[in-house]
């Protein structure tokens, strides 16, 4: 596709006898958000390291922009946030953001720009020390949007936040979207993703199981049903789906159907004398698919 501004090619990573990153393939569109997902240890970090030109690949290749990575074309049109850029204590955020800025060739006004972007120009006087930690993942989204890129690679943005920061930054990358910016950030955090993002493409054990948009990946979505009599209601959705498409909750069934084919089943509930007292569809999460295309385990608290 012509609109991808990042691409790899097989792209790999070894040290010593670890595969850390195998074979992955990635696309990232102009203007979308892109979720780079997968638990700990995955290889997001080694990943989104080679893209910028940090690690060198072992083999394979990527381009960002149709250059390689850490060519100084791609680098001017990419914002990068990946590990805490050093920020210095003392410093107030808007001298923090203006040492960066000036180390770019960049002035005052870009340096404002950034900090309402990422909603700190009331609190920019204050010293970097003083900030809670969303506030200091902000100013560092703040760093990566000087000189406006058209790409801002964040790796982990949410990362130890408590839930009021992770919605502050989910507001955020959804503003930076709306803004016209491509936003690739990685993530353990499935339900974060599954907000935001566009696309995905889920990493584990450095390998990439899939890429694809949110939607698709989640696929069709089931059916609740809670219909009376139950016994009749149960056999009716029988004979329409097999018995590895119905399951139970509570007192309702739980079919997997598609969507287009709901109402012929409802038709022949009622055909049947069953009264529906209850027709919901319910979304798969993210999380349900991920557990379904990986044998990871993940911590409890990564799934909040
Ligand atoms: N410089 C290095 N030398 C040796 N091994 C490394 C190096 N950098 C990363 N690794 C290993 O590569 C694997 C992938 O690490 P990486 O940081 O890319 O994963 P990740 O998906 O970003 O995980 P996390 O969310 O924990 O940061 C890990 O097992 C890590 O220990």
């Amino acid at each position: 596709m012509s609109n991808e501004i990042v691409v790899t090619d097989r792209i790999t990573k070894r040290y010593g006898s670890q595969t850390v990153v195998d074979s992955v393939d990635l696309h990232v569109r102009g203007g979308e958000v892109y979720g780079f997902l997968g638990p700990n240890g995955a290889g997001k970090t080694t990943t989104l390291r080679m893209l910028v030109g940090l690690v060198r690949p072992t083999t394979g290749s990527a381009r960002v922009f149709g250059r390689p990575p850490g060519d100084p074309a791609a680098a001017a049109r990419t914002g990068v946030l990946i590990e805490s850029p050093g920020f210095y204590p003392y410093l107030s955020g808007r001298e923090n953001l203006r040492v960066l800025a000036r180390y770019r060739g960049l002035g005052e006004r870009d340096v404002d720009d950034a900090l309402h972007r990422v909603g700190l120009a009331e609190r920019a006087a204050d010293r970097y020390r003083t900030y809670s930690l969303g506030m200091k993942q902000r100013l560092g989204v703040g760093a990566a949007l000087l000189g406006e890129p058209e790409l801002l690679i964040l790796d982990e943005p949410t990362n130890g936040l408590d839930p009021a920061g992770m919605a502050e930054m989910r507001v955020l990358v959804v503003a930076l979207a709306d803004h016209g910016h491509a936003v690739l950030l990685s993530s353990h955090m499935l339900a974060e993703v599954q907000q935001v993002c566009d696309r995905v493409g889920v990493i584990s054990h450095g390998r990439l199981v899939t890429e694809s948009t949110v939607t698709e990946l989640r696929g069709d979505s089931r059916l609740l049903l809670r219909a009376e009599p139950r016994d009749r209601a149960y056999a009716t959705v029988a004979e329409f789906v097999e018995p590895a498409a119905i399951g139970r909750d509570g007192d309702g069934l739980v079919v997997d159907i598609a969507a287009g084919r709901t109402p012929v089943l409802v038709q022949r509930l009622v055909d049947a004398g069953v009264d529906v007292y209850e027709l919901t569809r319910r979304e798969r999460t993210l999380e349900e698919v991920f557990f379904q295309m990986t044998a990871d385990v993940f911590e409890s608290e990564e799934l909040s």
